[in-house]
């Protein structure tokens, strides 16, 4: 109850600080949400009364955003042009104001809001990762968790978090550049550079920084500020909105910039309901992340869609699985240097990597990229003795095939690719009948420690579920000479 009460005292704060310091409408009339406990999701966004169509949800203040319009002139760039990517320097600044264990943060500027941000990420892969590295011999939890998620994950999970290092590597050297910044500092409680510099920092501010920089991971929207749509400072951290938990199906909130700002980028942020639907009072506010694969929320975001099992096998539900560890195992044990050969063509041509299969839409399929590079792989190999040290005309003839000049390279080049195609759904299949047994073998060794042990592993079994669905459907495709 303490904790319910402590949850709502800081949603109350964050709701007096934008109302006082803001100037923002947060009476009914102007904001008709509310965060509440969503079982299974953290907090979540709640309807405070029946909405209609495209009527007004709430509006925040540009200067209640966190992003680098309104933190940008703290953190300026260093001496040797050392400047700090969105990501990095929101980061940063969660980092410097991270509030104390079971209180509240003292940044003079955005205190109430870094307040209510989720304190615990321990369900996050990104932080087994981390954690195994740092507690060494003790991160023996973490690498069975670890080895516990099917290889595609791991494999994207591991690029994930070379990017949290990297960017962990970035922030220090820009604070060592400029050290004033930690001086300045009047209310953080980072008040000793010291360990910061050291060349193996205190395990506490490594993992400092990773709650901040999964908060910016799982919290920033899409926002405005720059002139080009694709620029990487068009990001916020925006308090209320970050409540929204996903859904795969539909937005409830639809985010816009106000009208009247739009000709200034870094308006307020007008949140809108869904045109099409009406939210009725108290049924929680979704919003659409994006149509992300589940290996993708699962690193991303620590979560899985939940679906039935038998779902995906029968077309109700959409699954994709990442193949591309087993289709570079394919070309590495190919005769001679043609791995080699293959990924210089394919890098060359923009076809290297993510080749996946798809459960929907019907047929379940191979996509176009995986049957691509299967297609120039074969065509060398059956080419290989007269053509390997000049592939220009086989790669000439997989180049017409593969815009649409001629229909296929052969009906032996064919054949060759969907054999490997229902090889490669053998391996998945076996390994996810494998890897489902071997979760199931994994035992909670803290139950009092890892409440949230069995929603972990529900999420990894439906990873590995996917991988069986989703193979056995494509290889079925394949046997029954589906045309793709
Ligand atoms: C933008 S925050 C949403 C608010 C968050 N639930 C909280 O407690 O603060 C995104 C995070 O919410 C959780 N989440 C969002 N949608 C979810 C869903 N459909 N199922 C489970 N967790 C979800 C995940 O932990 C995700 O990283």
């Amino acid at each position: 109850m303490a904790n319910l009460s402590h949850h709502h005292d800081l949603w109350i704060s964050l709701l007096s600080w934008l109302r006082d310091k803001h100037g923002m409408k947060t009476d009914i009339d102007s904001l008709a949400v509310e965060c509440r406990d969503a079982p299974g999701a953290g907090k979540g966004l709640f309807a405070l009364k029946d909405c209609s169509p495209s009527s007004a949800l709430f509006t925040v203040p540009a200067r209640a955003l966190i992003n680098v319009k309104t933190i940008g002139s703290l953190y300026p760039p260093g001496p040797e042009g050392h400047e700090l990517s969105p990501v990095q320097m929101i980061s940063l600044h969660l980092f410097l104001h991270k509030p104390q264990e079971g209180g509240i943060s003292n940044d003079p500027l955005f205190g109430p809001y870094l307040s209510t941000l989720p304190r615990d990420f321990s369900g996050h892969p990104c932080t087994w990762s981390v954690n195994e590295r740092l507690l060494k011999n003790d991160g023996g939890l973490e690498r069975s968790l670890l080895q516990s998620l099917p290889p595609c994950v791991r494999r994207s999970l591991q690029q994930l978090v070379s990017r949290l290092w990297a960017d962990w590597e970035t922030v220090r050297s820009y604070l060592r550049l400029k050290q004033e910044i930690i001086q300045n500092l009047k209310t953080s409680r980072r008040t000793s550079a010291e360990s910061l510099f050291s060349e193996s920092p205190d395990n506490s501010l490594v993992q400092d920084f990773l709650w901040a920089w999964l908060n910016v991971n799982t919290r920033c929207i899409h926002y405005r500020l720059d002139s080009s749509i694709s620029s990487p400072k068009n990001m916020t951290l925006c308090p209320i909105l970050d409540f929204a938990n996903h859904t795969p199906s539909h937005s409830d909130i639809i985010p816009q910039l106000r009208a009247s700002h739009s000709h200034a980028l870094g308006g307020d942020y007008v949140f809108k309901s869904n045109s099409a639907r009406t939210l009725r009072k108290n049924s929680e506010v979704f919003l659409r992340y994006g149509g992300h694969a589940n290996r993708t929320l699962f690193i991303e975001y620590g979560f899985v869609n939940l679906w039935e099992e038998g779902s995906v096998e029968r077309g109700e539900v959409s699954g994709e699985v990442d193949v591309q560890d087993l289709v570079e195992a394919l070309f590495e044990n190919g005769p001679g240097f043609i791995a080699k050969v293959v990924k210089q063509i394919l890098e060359d041509e923009g076809y290297w990597g993510d080749w996946t299969i798809h459960s929907s839409p019907a047929p379940a399929h191979p996509s176009y990229r995986l049957i691509t590079a299967l297609r120039l792989y074969h065509h060398l190999k059956q080419n290989m003795a007269t053509h390997l040290s000049d592939p220009v005309p086989i790669v000439d003839e997989w180049r017409k095939a593969t815009l649409g000049e001629t229909e296929r390279i052969s009906d032996q080049n064919e054949e060759c690719w969907r054999n490997s195609v229902a090889d490669i759904c053998e391996s998945v299949i076996q390994r996810a009948v494998d890897g489902t047994q071997a979760v199931k073998l994994l035992q909670n060794p803290h139950e009092d420690r890892i409440p949230d042990w069995s929603q972990w592993m529900q999420s990894i079994l439906l990873l590995w579920q996917e991988e069986l669905e989703v193979s056995r459907r494509v290889l079925y495709s394949i046997r029954s000479g589906e045309e793709f």
